[in-house]
């Protein structure tokens, strides 16, 4: 377990941000798929691109990808056509990860996976096919867009390319377009139009490629930014054009305001001593649910009502995030809950969550946080330990993400230690 405090000196630093795991893990794909071998630059040092490096490379006959969503969902459809048979596994939770919407659609393309375990669910047993039984899907859209890409990523070589369809609310679009972007780094085109994305059969073209930082960890250094009482960080590696839809954090901090200025190695993030804190924040994460964590916990330590929506992805990540959370605020007598959908107008599909309350310390002495095998439960909590220390329990689950996590956090004043 680890303790973080912080001995209250103005919060001011600068970081080297660790390497966007999403942008490195399409780009791994991408190159295994092009049977070349061109540089990737600023690879993520995340565990889950270390691990599908690892794996893509691996003739074993049982791959295991521990928690790590796009590297599993990835994985099952580069196996799909890669000679041999092989049984892809994880985690005891992913084991509980839904991917029976990107079986069934890989198995209308003529895919040999089967189910080793529960129906539905990992481990699979994935074996070689031509993928060539059909070049048209309708695939549901409404649980995770790991599946989208998984197939996008395969779709020019296909030996008809494919056109999917995407049926109900489309969660996570921004990955989606993650996706397409870094096909086009790699010379393929596609269109996309309604709920309709059409890649003709074309070969990916093998160029140097360098991964940005990532955007998902930025929004820890501005959790911290506004619970400070003033705060100046140069964050490097991030610009403004990036294909990650979490760069919305920076605007999202504005309202509590938290100033982003971009500059030649990244950009500086800045709160005066006289910002104003918010009464109320209200947003719909369902186009960036990695930064809800964040930002529950920042409205936790200000004070500040929350209205949150767009939350459905968060109840099959890496642990139940809402459960999570709702536990762990719930230490500092902050509410997080569901609000009936008779008062908040929640249309077919959608729900409303509501925030209360003013993270209280007095009650708990030191918090322990736990983690439940979630990065995120403990990054987007520690920004607290600026307001009193706390206890982060299984801290290194950071590595799935950020490794750097801790040791980037103490360059900025905080105090790690293993108690
Ligand atoms: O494609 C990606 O790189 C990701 C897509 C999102 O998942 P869902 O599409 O399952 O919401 C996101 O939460 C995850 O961290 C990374
Ligand atoms: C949900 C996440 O990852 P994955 O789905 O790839 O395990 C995440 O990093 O927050």
């Amino acid at each position: 377990m680890y303790q973080l405090s912080h001995p209250g000196t103005p919060l001011k630093g600068h970081i080297e941000l660790t390497g966007s795991k999403s942008i490195a893990n399409r780009a791994l794909i991408i190159r295994a798929l092009t049977g070349t071998s061109f540089p990737i630059h600023r690879l993520a040092a995340a565990d889950d691109t270390v691990r599908l490096e690892r794996l893509l490379a691996s003739e074993e006959e049982v791959l295991d990808a521990g928690p790590a969503g796009t590297t599993f969902r990835f994985l099952t459809g580069y196996l799909s056509r890669r000679p041999g048979h092989q049984v892809l596994t994880g985690s005891k939770r992913m084991k509980e990860r839904p991917i029976g919407i990107l079986v069934d659609a890989l198995r209308q393309l003529g895919a040999d996976i089967e189910y080793t375990e529960k129906e539905g669910y990992p481990p699979l047993r994935i074996g070689y096919s031509e993928l060539d039984q059909a070049s048209e899907l309708t695939i549901a859209a409404d649980t995770s867009s790991q599946y989208i890409s998984c197939l996008l990523m395969l779709a020019p070589t296909l030996p008809n390319g494919l056109r999917l369809s995407l049926e109900g609310n489309i969660v996570s679009v921004p990955y989606i377009k993650m996706t397409l972007s870094l096909m086009a780094h790699f010379g393929v085109t596609s269109s996309w139009e309604g709920q309709t994305i059409v890649v003709a059969p074309q070969a990916y073209q093998a160029r140097e490629f360098t991964v940005e930082a990532d955007w998902s960890a930025a929004s820890y250094y501005y959790g911290l930014a506004a619970l400070a009482g003033e705060a100046d960080l140069q964050i490097d590696g991030l610009f403004a054009e990036s294909v990650q839809g979490d760069s919305v954090v920076a605007s999202l901090y504005e309202r509590f305001g938290v100033t982003t200025t971009y500059n030649d190695t990244g950009l500086r993030i800045t709160k005066p001593a006289d910002a104003a804190v918010p009464p109320f924040f209200e947003q719909d994460f369902v186009e960036c649910p990695d930064i809800a964590q964040t930002l529950m916990a920042t409205c936790a330590g200000l004070g500040v009502q929350g209205l949150y929506s767009g939350l459905q992805t968060l109840f099959i990540k890496e642990t139940d995030r809402v459960k999570a959370m709702q536990t762990e605020m719930g230490k500092l007598t902050i509410a997080l809950y569901k609000i009936p959908a008779h008062l908040s107008g929640a249309t077919e599909g959608q729900q409303f969550f509501g925030q209360e309350g003013k993270a209280d310390f007095s009650a708990a002495g030191t918090p322990t946080f736990m983690t439940y095998h979630d990065h995120r439960m403990a990054m987007a909590l520690a920004p607290l330990a600026l307001l009193h220390p706390i206890r982060i329990e299984d801290p290194e689950v950071v590595g799935k993400s950020y490794p750097d996590f801790y040791t980037d956090f103490a360059k900025l004043g905080f105090v790690v230690e293993e108690v």
